[in-house]
């Protein structure tokens, strides 16, 4: 049975028995199971999936009423129908989307008699057609909508409109009216509760100059667009989900079953012929990079084909710019490096050989001989205009690159080794020849967005901030343009030599793990992952929607989903729909994204089975009460704030001063970890390197940065919250001290803030005591921020000293851990219970002053503890989480929830504690599931602290409207939520006004 993806979407809300939501990722419902026993078990011989184009005005009334299911596909077909033309007909003016087709038109389309049928539809093409029809195995007269009640009239609100002249409309030898089709039929194909309503061919018309008949057309080429969506949704729902495994010696770990689903599911998005690649988008600890390593061997041949000889691949290249030319060189044995040496500028060599077949051998258990590599061009012959052909390259938070690098030597083989190099820190080479030579190389984001240039004119630049959408990247629109723009534009475009070693080398295969990184389009490290070449493109994400729908653009536009890589045709597609109707909207967002995303939480289950069997997770809702002066505190910072507020309402001024809005929000949230976060401890943020590179700027630059940052509110750019000791980078652009310096960790040296881009290193970015002390001979440090608001009463808790109601309460929580004696693991994974192994915690804060307030008191409890934030190097990050995860005395690791919540493996902790909320509830999971994954033994228990009758409650309510938006779009829940940012009603709740 052929089911289109449209019809998927609608077959949902009538939810016959035996018809389940395949797009669904139903918790007790597993769907790839669903889908074989339905698609194998039902069969419905008068399936609307059947049906063949029809012209409309064929179809009798009869058809309708004799079918055999309740769904009345008469009216949907009209409704569609209706959809369909008014849609076509809302916009007269140019729209966006109809800029971009203009752009994407063939010069060659004509119109009038000249005009070609295939350009639209070519019913004599079989490939065109499902399965079914091609196959003749429909039903002729099922389904064919009423014309007569499809409203002649709406036809004939368009005159210019004349469907006369088409003469394709057979179907050989299935037993369909051949008759060619009068005037005013517009055909259905895919069935009458499909959107897809293919325009008939244009007929005769005289004039190419009539905009509103040129923007008929473009609207029906424009929904053409997702004809390949539609073909690629048919085969995915058809084909059987089946499992892949490697032969026995390649991996060093058997898979799971979900990973074999994943592993058949990966290799059948890369051999498709429609967006070769997609998003693994499993939950945190499911094992995407064991999926990815296994990926990456079973298509190891093909990968050696590339890089060997590139031309064989070169045809399927996506994106190829016209002056790329594939070079393939020698090839040398690659030298063994032990891990441990690995520091942040060190390459890494981590297998002692290439070991590669010539042919289809690593999935059939051959014989792996070395790879040689033949030279067809030198390196010396490399110019600007060629690129070499290199094999897979992973993109990685900072955090997570070096246990990239362990997972790709240690959970393969001797035999299968993978030579790996780490691609990081300033020594890194900037030969591309260099990187060509490695089966694997991993690096970071802020890596590509320095060596990956922005390929997109100042002009598009511009246009793009003012209409809110980037054009796309010219390494795709590049291809479709006409030679002559192609030229015109080459001025603009960097040169290979302005780009870095990544974007110098054409890639088999790139991965982007914890893409969510690049979820905002507009940033620099957005545009650069889109920059890369690559044939196959994946991205890795536990939780791809954080915030907002559009968080998915950047995934396809990185994809290259067609046509959803255009930010027009995506809000055109995706978002106005939902924007309309939010329940069919969604629906629709679930079917284009069951074609490139696979996504299995926790709770899935697979033949009745649960996907893993972990020991079981318990959240614990810790409800601590301030104390007295605590309550007395807040209170009246409480107060003050919501004065604050309705005196923004009452002007009208809410949006003009959202960023002062969150200040005041901060200050509550800090005061319900400890009142002295509000005082600020820029003191202790003083870097002479800073001071020097400050001084050496013009003194009146220094006074404006300092003003600036000064001058009030702003939001930092990368967490999207006031920032926490806030810092000026060179260019003008606000931070919190953490998160710039978790950006620019390493190597990173571009300004992270969207659509800057300049190169910016950790000393070009100042705290205010830096600017101060660069331009005064002593520091004299405002105190405006300190904790002005206590009283006599209350001083006293505004000091270090003090342990407020939250850090008493970690530190009972801990000190009970610490006593409970080590325990045996369980055996509930069935896995070899592991040794007597002591009960250790993460205990994650958002705020770096909250850590060390915490730090004061695991000092004075004599608890052992490592720390992790942003603003620590990555060797140091690398040595805390090893001394936590192997050193029986340390029972603590401190995270900063913005640092630390990504990637990482720590399943040696067993409890979580997270002192405050985030207004994003992923982060949080993203954070518990440091330890609640693959390789835990025993139950996690997860303490989530909030103070009573605070506005930590509230965010906890704004926590739940959040999932909405991402339980709408996989299809979790029925509702279809809209959370984004905080919208004014948000924040009146917020401040209770
Ligand atoms: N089949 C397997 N056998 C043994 N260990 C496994 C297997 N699959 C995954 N693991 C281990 O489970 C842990 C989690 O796996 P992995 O890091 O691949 O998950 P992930 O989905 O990428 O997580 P995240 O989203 O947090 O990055 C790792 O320590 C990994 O080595």
């Amino acid at each position: 049975m052929i089911v289109s993806n449209m019809d998927i979407i609608d077959l949902t809300s009538d939810s016959e028995e035996g018809i389940i939501d395949l797009c669904s990722d139903s918790e007790d419902n597993n769907e790839f199971h669903s889908c074989r026993e339905y698609y194998t078990d039902y069969e419905d011989p008068v399936s609307p999936f059947h049906l063949p184009l029809v012209p409309l005005s064929t179809a009798p009334d009869q058809n309708i009423v004799e079918q055999p299911t309740d769904i009345d596909w008469h009216e949907i077909a009209k409704k569609e129908y209706d959809d369909w033309f008014s849609s076509r007909n809302a916009s007269s003016s140019s729209t966006p989307v109809e800029n971009d087709i203009k752009r994407d038109i063939p010069l060659s389309i004509t119109y009038g008699s000249a005009a070609k049928p295939e350009q639209f539809y070519d019913p004599n093409v079989e490939h065109q057609l499902p399965q079914s029809f091609a196959n003749g195995s429909f039903s002729p007269q099922s389904f064919a909508p009423n014309h007569s009640s499809l409203g002649d009239n709406r036809i004939k609100e368009d005159p210019t409109l004349n469907f006369s002249g088409f003469q394709g409309c057979t179907a050989n030898g299935n037993g369909m009216s051949s008759s060619t089709t009068p005037t005013d039929d517009v055909f259905v194909y895919g069935g009458p509760r499909s959107h897809r309503i293919f325009p008939p061919p244009m007929s005769s018309r005289t004039s190419v100059n009539d905009t509103k008949v040129d923007n008929d057309v473009e609207k029906r080429l424009f929904s053409l667009d997702e004809r390949a969506v539609y073909e690629e949704a048919l085969k995915h729902i058809t084909q059987e989900k089946g499992e892949e495994d490697l032969p026995e010696g390649v991996m060093s770990v058997s898979l799971l079953k979900h990973q074999k689903m994943a592993l058949s599911w990966m290799l059948s998005k890369e051999n498709s012929s429609h967006c070769r690649g997609g998003i693994l988008a499993d939950d945190q600890g499911l094992g995407k990079t064991i999926s990815t390593i296994a990926l990456i061997q079973k298509e190891r041949v093909k990968q050696s084909r590339f890089t060997n000889s590139g031309s064989c691949s070169i045809k399927s290249v996506q994106n190829i710019d016209d002056d790329d030319v594939v070079v393939v060189m020698d090839k040398e044995e690659v030298k063994a490096e032990p891990l441990n040496k690995l520091d942040d500028s060190t390459q890494l060599h981590v297998a002692s050989t290439l070991k590669l077949c010539d042919s289809q051998s690593v999935a059939a258990g051959d014989s792996i001989e070395p790879r040689k590599k033949r030279a067809r061009s030198s390196a010396s012959t490399l110019g600007s205009n060629t690129r070499p052909a290199a094999g897979t390259l992973v993109v990685c938070p900072a955090t997570v690159l070096r246990q990239w690098a362990n997972e790709l030597s240690v959970k393969v083989m001797e035999g299968s080794k993978l030579s790996v190099l780490v691609y990081h820190g300033c020594s890194r080479t900037r030969n591309p020849n260099e990187l060509a030579k490695y089966d694997v190389v991993v690096t970071t984001y802020m890596t590509v967005a320095n060596e990956v240039p922005k390929e997109n004119s100042d002009d598009e630049k511009k246009d793009s901030e003012m209409s809110g959408f980037y054009p796309e990247f010219s390494v795709n629109s590049k291809r479709k343009r006409p030679k002559k723009q192609t030229k015109a534009k080459k001025k603009n475009k960097p040169s290979n030599s302005d780009a870095g070693p990544l974007a110098r080398v054409r890639w088999f295969r790139v991965v982007l793990d914890e893409a969510q990184t690049i979820k905002n389009y507009r940033t620099q490290v957005s545009r650069a992952c889109c920059g890369l070449r690559a044939e196959r493109r994946w991205c890795l994400s536990g939780t791809p929607i954080q915030n907002k729908i559009e968080d998915l653009y950047s995934y396809f536009c990185f994809l290259k989903y067609e046509p959803y890589s255009k930010f027009s045709s995506f809000k055109y597609m995706i978002k106005d729909p939902i924007t309309k109707d939010s329940a069919r909207g969604y629906k629709k967002l679930q079917a284009i994204l069951r074609i490139v995303l696979l996504r299995r939480t926790k709770e899935t289950l697979i033949d009745g089975e649960p996907i893993l069997k972990l020991p079981p997770k318990t959240i614990q809702l810790s409800k601590i009460d301030f104390t007295p002066e605590e309550r007395a505190f807040y209170l009246t910072l409480e107060e003050g704030s919501r004065q604050k507020f309705k005196a923004y309402d009452a002007a009208g001024t809410i949006k003009e001063n959202y960023a002062s809005i969150l200040v005041l929000l901060l200050r509550l949230r800090q005061a319900c970890d400890h009142p002295l976060l509000l005082k600020g401890q820029e003191s202790d943020l003083i870097d002479n390197n800073s001071i020097e590179i400050a001084k050496q700027l013009p003194k009146e630059t220094v006074t404006n940065l300092l003003e600036k940052l000064e001058s009030g509110p702003a939001i930092c750019s990368i967490c999207s919250d006031p920032p926490e000791d806030a810092v000026i980078a060179r260019c003008g652009h606000v931070f919190c001290y953490q998160c710039v310096h978790e950006s620019l960790t390493g190597d990173g040296n571009v300004c992270p803030y969207p659509l800057c881009g300049r190169k910016l290193s950790v000393r070009s970015v100042f705290t205010p005591a830096v600017l101060k002390l660069s331009i005064l001979p002593k520091l004299e440090i405002d105190e405006k921020a300190s904790c002005s608001t206590a009283d006599d009463r209350t001083s006293s808790i505004c000091e270090s000293s003090y342990t407020s109601s939250k850090i008493q309460e970690a530190v009972d929580i801990l000190k009970s851990i610490i006593k409970t004696r080590a325990i045996t693991a369980g055996d509930t994974t069935g896995s070899i219970p592991s040794k007597m192994a002591p009960v250790k915690a993460i205990v994650f804060s958002q705020w770096t002053g909250m850590l060390d307030l915490m730090e004061l008191s695991l000092n004075s409890n004599d608890i052992q503890f490592r720390r992790l934030d942003g603003s620590m190097c990555l060797n140091l990050r690398e040595k805390g989480v090893n001394e936590f995860n192997n050193d029986p005395q340390v029972r603590v690791m401190l995270m900063s929830l913005k640092a630390g919540n990504l990637g990482l493996n720590m399943v040696t902790a067993c409890h979580v504690i997270m002192l405050d909320p985030w207004w994003n509830p992923y982060a949080e999971d993203q954070a518990v599931d440091r330890a609640h994954r693959i390789g835990q033994t025993r139950p996690v228990t997860v303490s989530r602290f909030t103070v009573k009758d605070t506005v930590e409650d509230r965010i906890l309510a704004l926590q739940e409207k959040k999932r909405t938006i991402v339980q709408s779009a996989f299809g979790e829940d029925g509702s279809g939520g809209n959370a984004t940012r905080l919208t004014v009603e948000d924040l009146r709740y917020l401040f209770m006004v």
